[in-house]
This record gives C-alpha cells, sequence and structure tokens, in this order.
C-alpha cells in the first residue's frame, strides 16, 4: 500500500455523507449542478462501493467508487468492478491519493472475488501506470444530411416514430433494445440498476445547450415489436442560406441490418438539418459498413473501456478464445504481484466455434513477455498481442508465439461500451 500523508485515512462512504462526497467530486470536475437538476438525474452510486481518503480534520481529500457489472468479454461474460467518480481536491493533487485509492480498489474487488476492473479515463495519462489497458475504441462520425446507404432487404417494411423522450414510456424499450442489440459483443455493458437505466435518459434543461429536449426515434415492426432507436438532440442554426441545424445523437442502436438501415436513414434526412453527430459506435458498427461513401464522414476514434485484469488466472479461465493456443505467458505486475510470474494458458476442444482454457502457473520457459496492462488491453479480444510485440510493449521468446497468441486473444466482434460511467 502506499503511504498517505500523516494523519490521513481510507474511510467507506455513507449515504449520509452524500453531500461531501459530490462536493469533492464538483472541485475536481469544475462542474456544478443546481437543485433543479439534482432532482431530475439520479444518483447511479452503490453506496456500498463508495470510498474517500479522509483528512485529519474529518473533511474528505479525495473519492472514488465503484459498480458492480457484468462485463461482457470474448464468448462469456465476468464479474467486473466499474471504476468511477475518481477525484481528489485540487489542493490535495499529487501526494499519492489516487495510488491509495487504487490499492484499495483493487483490495476491495478482490475481495469481493472481482477478477477485472474497467473504467472510462478522464485523460489517457492517468491508469496505464496502475496496470490498466486500453482495451477498445469507440467512433463517433460526422455525416453529411443526405449521405446515402447500401440497400438492405427488410428496411422499407419498418416504420418510424418520433416522440420527446418520456422516462414512463421509454425506459423499458430502451433497456430491452440495448440488450439485445449488444448480444454477443465484448464490452458492452447494461444498466442493470434503475437509476442507470433512468439516467441514460434524462434530460434536464441545463444539459440542453441551446438545443431542443431530448427526443427518441424508435423503430417498429408492421406489428409494433420494436427494432432501434436513438436519443437525440437537434440544434437550430439559421444562416444567411438558410438553416443549417445539427443532430446530436447521444445513444443509437438496432438489433439488425434492417433496423440500421432503417434507423439511420431517418436521421441522415430529417428536415433543416445540415449534418448528424453520431453517438459512440463501436468501430465495426454496421452504419460504417453500410455508408455508400464512407470518405464523406468524419471520424473520430477514441479510447473506450480500459481494462485492468486484477485475478489473472480467474481472468483469463473466463474468457474463450477465438482459436487454439499453447502459450506461456511471464507477466509483471508491479501493484498486484500475485499475478506475476510464468502462467501456462492453454485451450482444449473447440465448442460452438471457441475454445476454453485452462491457465495454471508454470516454470517452463516464456513463450511471451509482458506487462500486465498489455494483457489488459488484449482481454476483450480488440487489441493484438502481435500489434503490440511490434510497437515494442510484448516480447516475444519463442517465434511465433505472438502471432498465436494474438489469433487465439483476438474476437470477431469490435469491443465497446456504448455508455460512460
Ligand atoms: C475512472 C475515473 O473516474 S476517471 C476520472 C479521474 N479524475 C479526474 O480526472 C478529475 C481531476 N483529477 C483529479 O482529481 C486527480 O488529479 C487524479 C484523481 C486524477 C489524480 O489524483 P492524485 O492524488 O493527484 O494522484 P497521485 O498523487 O496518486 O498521482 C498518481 C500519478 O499519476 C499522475 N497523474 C495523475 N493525474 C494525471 C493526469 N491527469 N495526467 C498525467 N498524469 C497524472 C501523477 O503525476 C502521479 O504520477 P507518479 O506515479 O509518477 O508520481
Amino acid at each position: 500500500m502506499t503511504p498517505l500523508p500523516d494523519g490521513y485515512r481510507v474511510v467507506e462512504v455513507p449515504e449520509t455523507r452524500k453531500q461531501e462526497f459530490l462536493e469533492v467530486d464538483r472541485l475536481a470536475f469544475a462542474f456544478d449542478s443546481t437543485p433543479e437538476t439534482d432532482a431530475l438525474v439520479p444518483l447511479t452510486l452503490p453506496w456500498d462501493r463508495t470510498v474517500a481518503v479522509e483528512r485529519p480534520d474529518g473533511t474528505f481529500a479525495s473519492v472514488h467508487a465503484s459498480f458492480p457489472f457484468r462485463l461482457p468479454v470474448p464468448g462469456a461474460t465476468v464479474d467486473c468492478s466499474g471504476l468511477t467518480w475518481v477525484g481528489a481536491r485540487p489542493d490535495q493533487r499529487r501526494r499519492g491519493l489516487l495510488h491509495t485509492m487504487i490499492d484499495t480498489h483493487f483490495a476491495r474487488s478482490l475481495g469481493r472475488g472481482e477478477p477485472v476492473s474497467a473504467l472510462f479515463a478522464a485523460e489517457h495519462a492517468i491508469y496505464g501506470r496502475f496496470g490498466y489497458g486500453s482495451a477498445s475504441d469507440n467512433v463517433r462520425v460526422s455525416v453529411g444530411r443526405g449521405a446515402a446507404l447500401r440497400p438492405v432487404p427488410g428496411s422499407d417494411e419498418l416504420s418510424v416514430r418520433f416522440a420527446t423522450v418520456d422516462r414512463d414510456a421509454h425506459t423499458a424499450l430502451v433497456d430491452g433494445l440495448h440488450r439485445a442489440a449488444g448480444q454477443g459483443r465484448p464490452g458492452w455493458i447494461t444498466r442493470d440498476t434503475d437509476e442507470l437505466r433512468i439516467r441514460a435518459m434524462v434530460d434536464p434543461p441545463a444539459w440542453r445547450n441551446g438545443g431542443e429536449p431530448l427526443r427518441i426515434v424508435t423503430v417498429h415492426t408492421a406489428d409494433g415489436e420494436p427494432r432501434a432507436y436513438a436519443m437525440l438532440r437537434r440544434k437550430e442554426k439559421w444562416e444567411h442560406a438558410g438553416p443549417r441545424h445539427t443532430v446530436e445523437i447521444r445513444e443509437a442502436v438496432a438489433v439488425d441490418a434492417a433496423a440500421t438501415h432503417r434507423l439511420w436513414s431517418f436521421l441522415l434526412d430529417l428536415d433543416l438539418t445540415a449534418s448528424v453527430e453520431g453517438p459512440m459506435l463501436p468501430v465495426d458498427d454496421a452504419l460504417l459498413h453500410l455508408l455508400v461513401d464512407p470518405r464523406a464522414v468524419v471520424p473520430k476514434v477514441t479510447d473506450n473501456l480500459w481494462v485492468r485484469v486484477l485475478d489473472l488466472p480467474a481472468a483469463l479461465a473466463g474468457r474463450r478464445y477465438a482459436a487454439p493456443v499453447d502459450v506461456v505467458l511471464d507477466v509483471t505486475d508491479a501493484r498486484l504481484p500475485a499475478n506475476a510470474g510464468r502462467w501456462r494458458l492453454r485451450t482444449g476442444d473447440a465448442e460452438a466455434g471457441s475454445w476454453a482454457a485452462t491457465v495454471e502457473r508454470t516454470q517452463d520457459d516464456a513463450d511471451l513477455e509482458l506487462d500486465v496492462r498489455e494483457l489488459g488491453a488484449a482481454y476483450l479480444g480488440g487489441r493484438s498481442l502481435e500489434a503490440q510485440r511490434r510497437a515494442g510493449l510484448v516480447t516475444e521468446r519463442r517465434p511465433g508465439a505472438a502471432l498465436a497468441a494474438a489469433a487465439a486473444f483476438g474476437w470477431p466482434v469490435a469491443p465497446v461500451c456504448s455508455w460512460v460511467f
């Protein structure tokens, strides 16, 4: 454990200390709220997983919390501690408080039997030093109005409804489609509490930034079954030559190609608009395959989930592999030495097109040497171990081992989480 300044201590935060907790994060993240906004936006924090570092005078210097997620991984799901709301008061930075909070978070997560942790990083430079690897990307596209899509059979039979987001009317529809659309996609964390489901659709006026209230487009079959949705806000812009409104999409999901086609055909043809600013999409999203002219979009790719392997054998045995492999990994892990050393990962028989693996300690020579950070980056199947070898981040001791391991760790569906926690 990293030593704290004299008199500082780690404490659990009960809900009765909510305002003190929020005050630290408001100072850390530079935001404020109002009673009107707070009344509309539920706090999603699980209070039995909320922790602070307290100063000698009993006030909070820094805080963090975690969500108890089920993380979809290649071919399976594992328990995952979703680190969130990490913040130190600006006058308490760079004294090791985050080091202590991370050690505390790791110990508490392992104590609950959670073999991995995941997070969205506020800044890219923060979490690699703690063994988190950037494990997935998302793409945001800016698409001009009228961009054409390749035809998809069945799209024309679907109909579209347009409404203002209504919690009672839409929460179950959004949650059901979100779950269905993410089937088989690593990283696709679902919103498993009422607070998280509501939080996804809240629309306090203070968040509108000059735009209209949050609207929802839903796509339905002839008998009314929902197949896709997009939550969006249009912003007015009138120029000399006429209207050039933008469409800002908060989240868009569809359960199949026909629904994707119908949804985006509608979004790309809204009157008065000039462009559509897309939500966080997986880098292999169907929309990107359907655009007739992909050069017409301006893609922005950024890091999405970061993953920290906490319990190496449980984490690696908890996912499936895309190819058979027998490889000895020699792992370094400065913060969790139980993960360090040599591990043999060996797949068994194929089942439904993928392979389960056993992971055991070994004295055999290493095939690959890597830090737990690079293992976390490869864990969801979206970052190649061979690419990391080429970048000098993974060392190969047996020729061909990186290619073979990369084929096994990779996955045909790109990992992404569609919402920031
Ligand atoms: C999952 C999430 O919640 S992401 C949100 C993270 N929070 C924020 O970005 C809010 C604003 N920032 C903060 O509150 C703080 O600066 C924190 C929490 C990021 C870091 O807290 P600190 O107590 O200052 O961290 P600590 O003193 O333990 O230092 C951690 C190390 O990371 C480095 N570090 C911390 N923040 C950053 C940063 N933003 N950029 C680059 N390096 C950083 C420090 O220099 C230090 O490096 P070292 O190990 O070489 O000494």
